[in-house]
């Protein structure tokens, strides 16, 4: 039986699939081509991340796929609804990648507070007379001990990001539609661990208090972050978004932080993929990374073996 992982799968995730029989395809075909692929090569299985988009059209066009199997959380390039009404199982990782996302969050944060965007883009060329200027501006630095994050968004990559804040000493508060509570075990290498119990509050409340804030939720109808949501943070607020391109208005966000009313913000996703309007590549404030939320060896590891142990569990096991 074949599988094709149009966007990739990791080695871990081959051999699994591989050793229970089946035969795996890594080509990368093209969006327009991805039908025509299916169905010529007896495609049963179709594997992909956030770049291929399992749609309507592909799903009525392919009646032998069996299943549709995401790699990592978000579903939003999938009709999730309709393939499971053609009796499609649908299936994606939910909890694989939390910790190397929570990770990148934190990247952002520290790149931020320490202007490493701005430091990478500008280190002086020899004969270079302005960095002593730029040495001062990174003598503003911070900490984030003792400051406030806000998360938005408390599922399983929120309550990983407030695990590992509340390691690095910061108060930690907490926004979600539908968690009301959650307890967050702080584990240490050498097996200890504090549990710190958490209620969520008014998102009024986060955006009012933080001195960062993060948002994880998943693609919705609207802003998640709007003028409305920027005009109530403190000023000199720290923005990271690594959840969903379109959680955040661009341009609201572009003019808070030349209002110097933001003051960075740290993007992993976009409202454009892959490539962002130049406003938000150039901006001198904004810490920019390629939707690599999930990109690690691990992440990726645990994602392969997870979704090749749902796919023999689902067709061999019948
Ligand atoms: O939803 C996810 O899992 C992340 O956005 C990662 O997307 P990717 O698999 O395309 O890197």
């Amino acid at each position: 039986m074949k599988v094709l992982a149009n966007d990739g799968i990791s080695k871990s995730g081959i051999k699994t699939l591989e050793k229970a029989g089946f035969e795996v395809l890594t080509t990368k075909v093209a969006q327009e081509q991805v039908a025509n692929y299916i169905n010529t090569h007896d495609i049963k299985v179709i594997l992909v991340r956030s770049a291929t988009k399992v749609k309507q059209d592909i799903i009525d066009a392919c009646p032998g796929i069996q299943i549709i199997g995401r790699g990592g959380v978000g579903m939003d390039n999938i009709d999730v609804d309709y393939a499971r009404s053609k009796g499609i199982h649908v299936i994606n990782t939910p909890a694989s990648s939390s910790e190397s996302v929570a990770e990148l969050v934190f990247a952002h944060l520290f790149t931020g507070i320490r202007f490493l965007h701005d430091a990478n883009r500008n280190m002086p060329l020899e004969g270079d007379t302005n960095f002593n200027g730029l040495k001062k501006a990174y003598a503003e630095g911070l900490e984030l001990r003792g400051k406030t994050l806000g998360i938005i968004g408390f599922g399983r990559i929120g309550q990983a990001v407030a695990k590992m804040a509340l390691g690095l000493g910061m108060r930690v508060i907490a926004a979600d539609k539908y968690v009301s509570d959650a307890t967050i075990r702080v584990d240490f290498y050498n097996g200890q661990f504090i549990n710190v119990d958490m209620i969520t509050e008014p998102l009024e409340d986060v955006l009012k208090h933080s001195d960062f804030i993060t948002i994880h939720v998943p693609a919705q109808d609207g802003y998640v972050l709007d003028k409305a949501e920027f005009d109530i943070m403190k000023n000199d607020v720290g923005i990271v978004n690594c959840a969903r391109g379109g959680v955040i208005n661009e341009v609201a966000l572009v003019e808070a932080l030349d209002a110097e009313k933001v003051l960075f913000a740290g993007l992993d996703v976009f409202e454009n993929e892959p490539t962002p309007e130049i406003q938000i590549l150039m901006h001198p404030k904004i810490s920019l990374t390629p939707h690599i939320g999930a990109a690690t060896l691990e992440a990726q590891d645990r994602i392969g073996t997870e979704l090749a142990e749902q796919i023999i569990s689902l067709l061999k096991n019948k």
